[in-house]
């Protein structure tokens, strides 16, 4: 019987909070967007993952809704909106009028926004976004390609982008624990505020906003608020090995697919690359030839089989990616790079590739969506966020890997971890 009804605004945010879920034992199933009317699924956990984060307003608005109706369909009791634990989402951003969107369809008036995550360094304190202890307009969040984070404040965000007053839950409540926590929402909700921004600053703090969010209709945060969540459902606990099985990757055939611009892909990027077979795309190539992916495509399927899995890679540090940006514009230069991984991976499938390891958010959406999968069994976690998924439909096993996740040896972790 399900439970858990969650939407996430991205793919690799879709595996992480599934990851964290499975870890804790919850049977989780991702769906890649809205499914079927018809489909019937049993898990503990559902999650849809759209492509909602950097879209226009109205679209990510209609498809969470469409989300959230599946999931009501499906007798979830409770609805997470998950969103990244480094926000990525500007003034002009969706998470505020999802979240309002959400609320409003829900008949409620009231939420948390916590997009912390403290074992992958995100932490949130009087309301500021941390990464590593850096204010997130400090961190390498200010050159993201797509939403650079130029504010650490989460009310400030929240009030920008929504129709309600935005309060915050400070550490020294958390630290009262679960009432503490509950007292103070109750004290913001009395106060007018439609969302109360909660400081986490550790594991403690996780598990303590986790249970004081119990009975909350609807919830909006990161995969840390997931995991204090599901550590507080101890009754539904089952064995987190079984849980993972479903997901275990098994397959024979892996390429490395890099279109993140991060800093820690661009160290994992500069790591592998010591190792194993690389590629750097061209950006130029990318928006004016058409058979650069059939280029790109020879080259992978001409490295030898059974070494590490050859790297293909789009990363690259922000002063060039700035150049490219200027020169041909962000939009246009990040969509042709995006067009020749979705036609890399649709190629590589057809030439029996089975295992993919992907990093960056968007460009994991646009893999998944061209092999044409339509959900996952979650898997072990590689690291914390990133978990093993089997497509439910075809035996391809992939590694979704979010921009900032995972230590500099990641894509030699992922493979060692195939059975
Ligand atoms: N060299 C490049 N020049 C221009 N755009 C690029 C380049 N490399 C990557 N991009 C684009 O930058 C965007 C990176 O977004 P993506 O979501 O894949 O990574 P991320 O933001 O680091 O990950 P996450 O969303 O998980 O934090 C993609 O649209 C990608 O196509
Ligand atoms: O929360 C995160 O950091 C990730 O799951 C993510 O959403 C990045 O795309």
């Amino acid at each position: 019987m399900m439970r858990l009804g969650i939407i996430a605004d991205d793919f690799t945010g879709a595996t992480d909070i599934a990851g964290f879920l499975v870890a804790n034992g919850l049977s989780t199933i991702q769906l890649n967007g809205v499914p079927d009317k018809e489909l019937q699924v049993e898990a503990d956990a559902v999650v849809i993952s759209l492509k909602s984060r950097s879209c226009p307003v109205d679209e990510a608005i209609s498809m969470s809704l469409q989300a959230l109706d599946w999931l009501v369909a499906r007798d979830c009791e409770q609805f997470f909106f998950k969103y990244c634990s480094t926000f990525d989402s500007t003034a002009k951003g969706n998470i505020g009028p999802v979240t309002d969107a959400l609320l409003d369809a829900l008949g409620e008036d009231f939420t948390v926004v916590c997009p912390a995550l403290p074992v992958n360094g995100r932490t949130i304190y009087n309301g500021y976004l941390f990464v590593n202890g850096v204010p997130l307009n400090e961190s390498g969040m200010r050159h993201h390609p797509v939403t650079p984070m130029l504010d650490a404040n989460l009310m400030r965000l929240m009030e920008a982008q929504s129709k309600g007053k935005c309060g915050n839950v400070k550490s020294d409540d958390v630290d009262l624990g679960v009432e503490g926590v509950r007292a103070a929402l109750d004290k913001l909700r009395a106060d007018g505020n439609r969302y109360a921004v909660l400081d986490v600053l550790n594991s403690a703090h996780v598990e303590t906003v986790g249970r004081a969010v119990a009975g909350m209709k609807l919830v909006t945060g990161g995969s840390g608020l997931a995991d204090g969540m599901a550590k507080a459902w101890t009754e539904r606990l089952s064995d987190p090995e079984q849980a993972a099985v479903a997901g275990k990757p098994s397959g024979k055939r892996a390429v490395v697919l890099s279109g993140s611009c991060s800093q820690m892909t661009n160290a994992q990027v500069a790591l592998y690359k010591q190792s194993a077979p690389s590629q750097a795309v061209d950006v130029v190539r990318c928006m004016n030839d058409a058979g650069y992916a059939d280029e790109l495509f020879a080259w992978i399927t001409s490295q030898p089989a059974g070494d590490l899995a050859p790297l293909v890679y789009a990363t690259t540090d922000p002063a060039n990616l700035s150049e490219i940006q200027k020169k041909f514009g962000a939009d246009q230069a990040s969509a042709a790079v995006e067009r020749i991984f979705g036609k890399l991976a649709t190629l590589l499938a057809g030439e029996g590739f089975d295992t993919f390891i992907v990093a960056g958010g968007e460009t994991s959406g646009i893999v998944v969506q061209s092999l044409g999968v339509t959900g996952f069994h979650i898997g072990p976690q590689i690291a914390p966020g990133v978990p093993w998924v089997r497509a439910v439909d075809r035996p391809i096993s992939l590694a979704l890997k979010s921009g900032n996740f995972g230590k500099e040896r990641f894509f030699f972790d992922a493979q060692q971890a195939i059975g």
